[in-house]
């Protein structure tokens, strides 16, 4: 059962009532809502456990990422890219972007605060979110009452970093992609690198361009596309027949495209899924590779594929047929997960995986005023659409019961105090 709380629990120093939503997370999605909302003129408060803004792209990513998709789908809602920005902006350029993006929309997140739990208290209609500092050197804990939520942490909040036996005695070097910055520091290295979505695929180019020399294990199977087809972006060609043709059909085309443009990709071992790659998106989450050098490399042998690990022991690593390699340092690009399930309380809009029931595009309202933002497995065009439906649906409610509280003074309003 829900946990209640009475009047005393509000007087305390450290509850602050927020009038309006509460959102958690300052990433693209947290601040496309926080523009839409400022747009209609409700309050709000961002709560964000980095110091900055999208620390996803800040903190998280490597030197010489880029976007890609082409710019036109991964602009945030009423402000578009500068014109001179490339068609595949550097994540430097998209950085500077979001910056703009909050300084227009005069977007200030609380920095430096963690949710660590948000309840929803069925008496007095409204959300409970205990945050906890993590800037200074004494740890402060802080509770918003608010009558909305807004979940804004992303599909990429925590990485995953899978078990392996014997990874203990490797003695390597060994890191998760996302604390990844440059190749420089492995130069003439023997590197595995674990994982070959878009992250490994990059890394591996990436090491190679700075003389190491990277293996990629390939346990299952990939989808790799040529990130442009006679010059058209595949994602915008994919995106054009979506709206004549079914997915199936998208999907053979994109595979017949991929196979006349990158030749036979199984031979170099890189399976292909049984599923087409969009569909393999739209259901699974599976992102396919947008190729942007790494199978020019794959074909020299300068990144060599190998199969699934068995263990790891001093210096080397057995793979699952047999084969042993001598290794120096060891990359995981094993992806990343949501941590909703970790502090939202609710067990009706997330599911287990910390992603929204309802598959794309009614996944973003949930009841009791939750809402998800940027889980849809669709990027940064997702996130958009998501952030414009949820703002004008909070502000609606929220024009609709301000008007009502003047008049009728609801009590859960009357309880709390007012810090904004
Ligand atoms: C390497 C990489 C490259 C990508 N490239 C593209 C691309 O080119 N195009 C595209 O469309 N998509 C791309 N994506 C997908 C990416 O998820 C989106 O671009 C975008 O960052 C999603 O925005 P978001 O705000 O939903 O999540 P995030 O950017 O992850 O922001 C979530 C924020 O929530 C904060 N947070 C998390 N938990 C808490 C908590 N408990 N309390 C407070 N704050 C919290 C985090 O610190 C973070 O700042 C890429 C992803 C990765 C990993
Ligand atoms: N330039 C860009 O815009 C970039 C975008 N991105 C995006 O970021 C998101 C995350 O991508 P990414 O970090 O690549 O993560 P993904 O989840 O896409 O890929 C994870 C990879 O790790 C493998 N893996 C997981 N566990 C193990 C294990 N125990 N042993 C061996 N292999 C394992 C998976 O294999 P399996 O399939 O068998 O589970 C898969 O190949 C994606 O949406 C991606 O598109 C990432 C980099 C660059
Ligand atoms: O790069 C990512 O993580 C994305 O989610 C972008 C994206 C959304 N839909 C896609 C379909 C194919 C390739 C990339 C994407």
């Amino acid at each position: 059962m829900f946990q209640t709380f009475g009047p005393e629990d509000f007087l305390s120093s450290r509850c602050i009532w927020v009038n309006g939503p509460v959102i958690v997370g300052a990433g693209p999605s947290g601040l496309a809502v926080g523009a839409g909302l400022k747009n209609q003129g409700v309050p709000f408060i961002i709560l964000e456990r980095a110091n900055c803004i999208a620390s996803l792209w800040q903190k998280k990513t490597y030197n010489r990422l880029k976007l890609h998709l082409p710019k036109k789908f991964c602009q945030l809602p009423n402000f578009p890219f500068p014109e001179d920005f490339p068609e595949y902006p550097t994540k430097f350029q998209f950085i500077s972007y979001l910056e703009s993006y909050a300084k227009h929309f005069d977007i200030n997140p609380h920095f430096n605060e963690t949710v660590q739990s948000a309840k929803y208290d069925e008496t007095f209609g409204l959300w409970r979110v205990k945050t906890i500092s993590t800037g200074g050197p004494n740890a402060i804990g802080v509770e918003y009452i608010c009558r909305w939520l807004v979940v804004a942490t992303g599909e990429n909040a925590e990485k995953v970093a899978p078990e392996f036996e014997g990874l203990q005695d490797f003695g390597g070097h060994v890191t998760h992609a996302c604390d990844y910055k440059s190749g420089q520091s492995y130069s003439g290295e023997r590197v595995l690198v674990v994982g070959c979505g878009n992250s490994g695929m990059e890394v591996s180019l990436d090491l190679c361009n700075h003389n190491a020399n990277p293996s990629m294990v390939v346990r299952s199977s990939v989808h790799v596309l040529p990130r442009e087809v006679f010059g058209k972006s595949t994602f915008e060609l994919a995106v054009s027949m979506m709206k004549w043709l079914p997915l199936w059909l998208v999907d053979k085309i994109m595979l017949i495209l991929a196979h006349l443009i990158l030749g036979n990709t199984e031979k170099y071992g890189l399976k292909r899924p049984c599923m087409g790659p969009l569909e393999l998106k739209n259901t699974a989450g599976k992102t396919p590779v947008l190729d942007i050098g790494a199978l020019d490399k794959i074909r020299s042998g300068e990144i060599k594929i190998v199969p699934g690990i068995k263990k790891f022991s001093r210096g080397r690593v057995e793979l699952v047929n047999g084969q042993t390699l001598e290794v120096d340092s060891v990359i995981l690009a094993t992806g990343y997960r949501s941590n909703v399930p970790s502090w939202l309380k609710d067990d009706e809009l997330f599911s287990e995986e910390g992603i929204p029931k309802k598959p794309f595009p009614n996944g973003w309202k949930g009841k009791s005023g939750v809402y998800a933002v940027g889980f849809t497995r669709r990027g940064l065009s997702g996130a958009s659409s998501d952030a414009i439906c949820v703002a004008h649906d909070i502000a609606k409610c929220w024009k609709e019961e301000t008007k009502h509280k003047k008049t009728s003074m609801d009590p859960r309003h009357r309880r709390c105090i007012s810090h904004f």
